[in-house]
């Protein structure tokens, strides 16, 4: 369908950080907007995301160059030209960038536009966007999974490990997992305060404190659990991305890297150690999903870590995939992970990302959808969760709008279902 008028807007992220918007109009009007969100601690193969690097403006960060890429050189590529389907317009898209991580025209602007071509199609076509990208008869909706303590590059406490979810599997529906979820998040502000300890929060929305540990931190989520009146593990469990790349720093003149727990302790541990310290937690904690356990430049280290623990729980790949099909394959072909994490901006398409999903799917690795540290009120996810039945997103917490928009959009989809929509409990996760 031809597409008859693009533009852009620099508008702000979550973080109050410049970001594109492109809105979208087909042939015979039908319209659609789209808005990209931004990560913080980004994979090193992610799609390149254009900053304008003036430091005068936002530190840096504005994405006026890539706006002007969109209403210049990808409009003129587009407006009239006949498109076949969302997957023409993508290949188009990467075949004007010309470069292999979009960082001509930049990953930001391409994956604007791509979004709002999905919309403005499910518009003329008189579907929800998740019809539009999937057609079935019926739909899975997801165990939503709420990042509620945040730690490492998401928050300015001394946890060393990013995100400390709890996954309300044990619901008949999405919207009573939700809120199984959301009174858990009030349970454990409610905890906190009593210990004394401080409830403001981090980038996603849960509360980030300074703890003794940070086994305190799983330990004060089976807490508010129980203050909830949930059981752990059964009715609630743990999901954790301790985001590994982060901590790990690699050997010199090819000695062994190490993992270093920079804001507490400064504790080193190698590759083997820092997989046994998983396993210990996997042996005690009612997890049943981890994400990057290990770094995404230690290959033999996540080989490791699927080893010991890829029979029991669910180990999801994110840096060191990057929404990525080439190398989501040589992961799969290397035995590293049994899922992936499906970021959208990191690849920069929506036909990229469904190429992922789709090879993860033919591999029977599971796809677990995720926001993005910097976020914005664009419910994409949502759609998509529920449109490649994936059964697990995560995003937000309790707090904050950008998050909860999300699963006020899967409240909304939930409705509309009707019986036509199945809640995917604990079978979402892998081994479970
Ligand atoms: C959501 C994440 O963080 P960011 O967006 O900062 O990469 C993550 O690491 O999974
Ligand atoms: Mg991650």
């Amino acid at each position: 369908m031809k597409i008859t008028s693009l533009t852009a807007l620099q508008v702000l992220d979550s973080r109050g950080n410049p970001t594109v918007e492109a809105d979208l109009t087909l042939e015979g009007g039908a319209t659609g907007r789209a808005l990209v969100p931004a990560g913080a601690s980004t994979g090193e193969k992610e799609a390149v995301e254009l900053r304008d690097n003036d430091p005068m403006r936002y530190g840096g960060k504005g994405v006026l160059h890539a706006v002007v890429n969109v209403e210049g050189e990808i409009a003129k590529a587009l407006l009239g030209q006949d498109l076949a389907d969302q997957a023409d317009l993508d290949h188009r898209l990467i075949a004007l960038d010309g470069t292999p991580n979009k960082s001509r025209l930049g990953a930001n602007a391409i994956l604007a536009v791509s979004m709002a071509y999905a919309r403005a199609l499910a518009a003329a076509n008189g579907k929800p966007l998740y019809r539009q990208l999937t057609d079935q008869t019926s739909y899975v909706l997801p165990v939503p999974c709420l990042n509620v303590l945040n730690g490492g590059r998401h928050a300015d406490n001394n946890v060393d490990f990013q995100e400390f979810m709890i996954a309300s599997h044990n619901a008949p529906s999405f919207s009573e997992s939700i809120r199984m979820s959301v009174e858990t998040f009030h349970a454990l502000k409610a905890l906190l305060k009593q210990k004394g300890y401080y409830t403001g929060v981090g980038d996603e929305g849960g509360f980030a404190p300074n703890l003794k540990s940070n086994e305190e931190a799983v330990e004060l989520l089976l807490e508010a659990i129980g203050h909830a009146g949930f059981r752990p593990g059964h009715d609630i469990s743990l999901c954790l991305d301790p985001a590994a790349s982060e901590l790990y720093e690699a050997g010199e003149a090819g000695q062994p890297g190490r993992y270093r727990l920079f804001k507490s302790t400064g504790q080193c541990y190698t590759s083997e150690q820092f997989n046994e310290l998983w396993v210990s937690w996997v042996n005690q904690y009612p997890i049943v999903l981890l994400e990057d356990g290990m770094g995404e430049n230690d290959w033999p280290g996540w080989q490791l870590h699927t080893k010991s623990l890829g029979s029991k729980i669910e180990l999801v790949g994110d840096d060191i995939f990057c929404t990525n099909p080439a190398i989501l394959q040589a992961g799969i072909d290397q035995h590293i992970a049994n899922s992936v994490l499906i970021k959208l901006n990191q690849i920069g398409t929506v036909t990229e990302t469904l190429d992922t999903v789709h090879l993860a799917q033919r591999n029977h690795y599971n796809q677990f959808v995720s926001h993005r540290s910097g976020e914005t009120e664009d419910t994409f996810v949502a759609d998509l969760t529920v449109a490649i039945g994936a059964g697990h997103l995560k995003t937000g917490s309790g707090s904050r709008s950008e998050r909860i928009a999300k699963f006020n959009q899967l409240l909304r989809i939930e409705r509309e279902l009707g019986s036509a929509g199945h809640f995917a409990g604990i079978k979402a996760f892998k081994n479970q």
